[in-house]
């Protein structure tokens, strides 16, 4: 755990020059953003505890209810929400653990810009917080039969607890090995592209002639777990990634020759003589595309399958085969309904109680927002929370929860 930064407790008692207090008892919070007012907790049905969204724009003095994309906050009794940047919204929701309360509205960022033209509306996306580390995913790309399933099997096999794979949706039919919702999520192609519509994909592809995507879900499934996400992707999913929010490392599989790779693709068995062709018709494609500048981080040969393994375990700084302990983090810390916030720069101040009550350190804690990545449609990942703590001589010092 790296060293938790100070956070000068004294300076709560004042005035606060940069940040303010706001209850989470009320179910409405409304924040003013330009000539914007986005009112949060407003619902149409209150008894559901969705957290709705209205937007009243002052300059046509009208209410608007936008759109709204990402994964969803479930039913919540009372929240805080506090204006992170004219891009996004930092909402907590009360009477809930660490690992459920910290989620982001965004107003205004990259994704939610591209969507307004997209859907020609009013458009706003979750984005949930998860307080971690945030090791980048890992996107594994190359032609068909490379290796790279192989590969990232025996690295989930070494490393159970550290990785966790992000389970693809696709249109082509199952092979007989391969488990719904394990190997794919086998899906219809008119459902995929109405899922495609509604957003609900980071990226997807025609692939061989079929629909591949990678859904926001699958990704934030792995996050959630607390496990680094490996992705397999084709090199056009890899591009559209490259384009996206995900911040990721991204790897390139290389065959030692062409021949090999065909040899690979026949000696597996899963494919018809026409499949494979095609397969190889499209691996030319991407073997010239794996080396357009930018796209790729890393170019590995896959020609002895222990070699290159290693050659993967090293880059990722795994080489010496221990699999490291999570960093512990303090999920499990419940918010209480009645809580307050405040902002210094990129730490929120959170009090456990009414502002007008005597703060107490064990009460409060801080969560730094200075390393955040990623963002909607995805989860936003490197928070980092601990307790404020004032040390007896006075000076300032913070310590992480146990
Ligand atoms: N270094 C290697 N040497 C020889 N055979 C290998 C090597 N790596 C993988 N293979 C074999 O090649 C075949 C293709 O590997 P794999 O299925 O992992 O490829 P892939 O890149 O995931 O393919 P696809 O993109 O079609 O899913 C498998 O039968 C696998 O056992
Ligand atoms: N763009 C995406 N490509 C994907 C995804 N999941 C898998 N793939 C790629 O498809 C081909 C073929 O896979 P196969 O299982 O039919 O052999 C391979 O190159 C995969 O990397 C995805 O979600 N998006």
């Amino acid at each position: 755990m790296g060293e938790a930064p100070a956070f000068i407790v004294d300076d709560l008692h004042g005035n606060f020059p940069n940040g303010l207090f706001l209850k989470s008892k009320s179910r409405e919070t409304a924040l003013n953003i330009g000539d914007r007012t986005y009112v949060i907790g407003a619902t149409e049905n209150e008894s559901s505890g969705i957290i709705g969204i209205r937007v009243f724009d002052k300059s046509t003095c009208e209410w608007v209810i936008p759109t709204v994309l990402g994964t969803k906050p479930g039913p919540s009794k009372g929240q805080s929400a506090i204006l992170l940047d004219e891009d996004r919204i930092l909402v907590i929701k009360g009477n809930s653990t660490f690992d459920d309360c910290f989620w982001f509205l965004e107003i205004n960022t990259a994704f939610v810009r591209e969507q307004k033209v997209r859907l020609g509306k009013e458009v706003v996306a979750w984005s949930k917080g998860v307080v971690s580390e945030g090791d980048k995913p890992i996107v594994i790309s190359g032609p068909s039969g490379v290796g790279k399933g192989t590969l990232i099997s025996k690295l989930m096999q070494e490393f159970p607890s550290m990785f966790g794979f992000s389970v693809s949706h696709t249109t082509r039919a199952p092979r007989s090995n391969e488990q719904n919702g394990v190997h794919y999520h086998f899906t219809e192609r008119s459902v995929m592209e109405k899922e495609i519509d509604d957003a609900k994909f980071l990226e997807f592809a025609a692939v061989h002639g079929n629909l591949y995507g990678t859904s926001v879900e699958a990704v934030d499934v792995v996050a959630d777990k607390g496990k680094r996400c490996i992705l397999d992707i084709d090199v056009q999913g890899a591009r559209s990634m490259r384009a996206s929010s995900l911040e990721a490392i991204f790897i390139f599989i290389s065959p030692p020759s062409f021949e090999e790779l065909e040899k690979r693709l026949c000696a597996r068995g899963t494919e018809t003589e026409e499949q494979i062709q095609k397969r190889l018709r499209n691996a030319k494609v991407e073997l010239e595309q794996g080396n357009t500048p930018g796209l790729f981080d890393h170019i590995l040969v896959n020609d002895d399958l222990v070699t290159c393994y290693e050659n993967l375990k090293k880059l990722l700084g795994l080489n010496h085969g221990v699999e490291t302990t999570q960093k512990s983090v303090p999920n499990l810390i419940h918010v209480p309904l009645e809580h307050s916030v405040a902002r210094i720069d990129q730490k929120i101040l959170i009090n456990f109680g009414a502002p007008e009550q005597e703060k107490s350190s064990q009460n409060m804690f801080v969560l730094n927002l200075s390393s955040i990545k990623g963002g909607a449609p995805a989860r936003t990942r490197g928070l980092s929370i601990y307790a404020a703590e004032q040390s007896r001589n006075g000076t300032t010092d913070s310590k992480m929860p146990s």
